[in-house]
């Protein structure tokens, strides 16, 4: 998508691209963060080129250093001027000088992907729940393991809205229940739904390759579920995970509501610290939403219906 394509969905976020090398990425990371970047992820500057090299350990090569030689750091704002001026503010610095600002382009709100290119390990969601990338032996520890790739669709288990809602289900006893994941991504909510016991599982999203990734995923955990676009869901359900953003779950608040049965829990994720007294507001109409969890200024909302 160009800045310029008339034709182009409207930009949700704008995202600053850096060539950053690899002694140079904490720090920029950092700096960026303090600089209110939404996101920040790392990726390979030189993939797909010959300078390309392996993060993870294949099975009987020697573990590859712990980054890339030169790495693409990408940062998302909320407007185009906030990642012009972290750039600006960046390139003065004295630990930016071997880096380089690659330019700032806008991000639609269906390019999730964009926001999951971070390095991607096995990932603990509690001491014995894990997610583990395919090309992994899963830890020792793990009784509970969802494999998952990256690059399909949002969803690896790395980003905090998403740990949060799997440390929610992972302390709640899900068996038997009737779980709607709204915003499925990866389908990795629906995928734990599914290993932790749920009876009926439901996954949507308005992105079809969301879709595509979810039943691929879950075909690859051996979790039966229903993946679809949202008119999927129908009914009322014992559990509604939303890991969305504030303004869509803001839209999504009478509907979100309505599939809550009596006695069911509304989880939702994808709210900075900064929107939880908006979220409250929009959702007050119909249930009373509680701050359940927070990770790096993210939170958990939750309510349950009575
Ligand atoms: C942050 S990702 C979450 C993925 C996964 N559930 C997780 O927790 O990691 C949000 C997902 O919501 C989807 N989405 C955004 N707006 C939506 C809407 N209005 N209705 C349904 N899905 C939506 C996006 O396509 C994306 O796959």
């Amino acid at each position: 998508m160009s800045a310029d394509d008339p034709t182009a969905p409207p930009a949700r976020w704008f995202e600053l691209m850096l060539r950053v090398p690899e002694a140079r990425v904490e720090a920029v990371g950092e700096a960026l963060e303090a600089l209110e970047a939404l996101s920040v992820s790392v990726e390979d500057a030189d993939a797909d080129t010959p300078a390309e090299r392996a993060l993870f350990g294949e099975p009987g090569l020697p573990a590859p250093a712990p980054g890339w030689q030169h790495s693409r750091v990408l940062a998302l704002f909320d407007t185009e001027a906030q990642a012009r001026e972290a750039a600006a503010l960046l390139m003065p610095q004295a630990f930016f000088a071997d880096c380089e600002v690659v330019g700032v382009r806008p991000v639609a709100d269906t390019d999730w992907v964009r926001l999951t290119q971070s390095q991607f390990d096995p990932a603990p969601i509690t001491p014995d729940f894990w997610i583990v990338p395919s090309w992994h032996e899963p830890p020792a520890a793990a009784r509970t393991v969802i494999r998952l790739d990256p690059g399909l669709a949002f969803g690896t288990g790395t980003h905090p809205t998403t740990r949060m809602c799997l440390r929610w289900m992972a302390a709640h006893e899900l068996s038997g229940w009737r779980v709607l994941d709204y915003g499925c991504g990866s389908g990795i909510l629906a995928i734990a739904a599914g290993l932790r016991g749920a009876g009926e599982v439901v996954a949507v999203d308005i992105d079809p390759a969301a879709v595509e990734a979810t039943q691929h995923n879950a075909a690859a955990n051996g979790v039966t579920l229903s993946a679809g676009l949202p008119e999927l869901a129908q009914g009322g359900y014992d559990l509604v995970v939303a890991n969305i953003l504030a303004t869509p779950l803001k839209v999504l608040a009478p509907l979100l509501c309505a599939h809550v049965g009596a006695g069911g829990h509304l989880v939702l994720a994808g709210i900075l610290e900064r929107q939880a007294e908006e979220l409250r507001a929009a959702y007050a109409p119909w249930l009373a939403l509680q701050v359940a969890d927070t990770e790096d200024g993210w939170m958990l909302m939750t309510a349950r219906r009575d």
